[in-house]
């Protein structure tokens, strides 16, 4: 089993006040995790200093009591918007591939076109964007993903396709998710438990 520690995380932007103070929990690869918590809290903030983004915190993060080395992070954060963080001349073959190649059961899995491959960012919508965005962090080397709103911007429709092929295949790898959302159905769904950001921090 995979776990991923979160202890005694402080962070604070330049001089700002410290937004977040003493944050402890972990995470074990076999669950899905929601995080709830009022807009401006410190989420977003909590989900890169996890997934390596932000680098002058306090504390620890450990996977599996080692801290986590430098290359690839296996703790892969997928954010709301795919398109911020996505070369716009790069086609999304190249974009895919950069971090690994999936096979065609998975593409197909995740309703990824062959023609997509050609095209660049822009000529995609939101969600076929975000099915890249987060196939592209499935690579098998990832033990953890964290979802940040990833589904927000997508129709009910989309946000069930792209939840269910997330889970199937995070099942199938023993990856474990943490879900960010402000969506309280979604979370009741899909997780086995949910964390309040309010009783995380202070
Ligand atoms: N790069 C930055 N520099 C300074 N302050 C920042 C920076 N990024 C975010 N903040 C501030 O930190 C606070 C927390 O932001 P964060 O995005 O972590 O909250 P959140 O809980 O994810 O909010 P939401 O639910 O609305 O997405 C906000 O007041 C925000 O303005």
């Amino acid at each position: 089993m995979n776990t991923l520690k979160i202890e005694n995380i402080s962070f604070k932007y330049r001089d700002d006040r410290e937004l977040l103070s003493n944050i402890n929990f972990q995470l074990n690869n076999n669950e899905v995790v929601g995080l709830f918590g009022d807009s401006g809290s410190g989420k977003s903030t909590l989900c890169k200093v996890m997934s390596g983004y932000l680098e002058n915190y306090k504390g620890n993060i450990t996977l599996n009591n080692k801290p986590i080395e430098d290359g690839f992070n296996p703790v892969q954060l997928i954010f709301q918007h795919p398109e911020k963080v996505m070369n716009p001349r790069w086609n999304m073959k190249k974009i895919l591939n950069e971090s690994w190649m999936p096979d065609k059961k998975i593409l197909d899995d995740f309703g990824i076109k062959k023609e997509w491959f050609k095209r660049y960012p822009s000529e995609l919508s939101g969600g076929e964007l975000q099915r890249f965005s987060i196939l592209r962090s499935l690579n098998p080397k990832t033990k953890f993903i964290i979802a940040d709103e990833i589904t927000t911007m997508l129709d009910c429709v989309t946000q069930v396709q792209i939840w269910t092929s997330l889970l199937k295949i995070a099942k199938e790898n023993e990856v474990g998710i943490l879900v960010v959302s402000h969506d309280h159905n979604l979370l009741n769904r899909i997780t086995d438990k949910i964390i309040y950001f309010n009783d995380l921090n202070g």
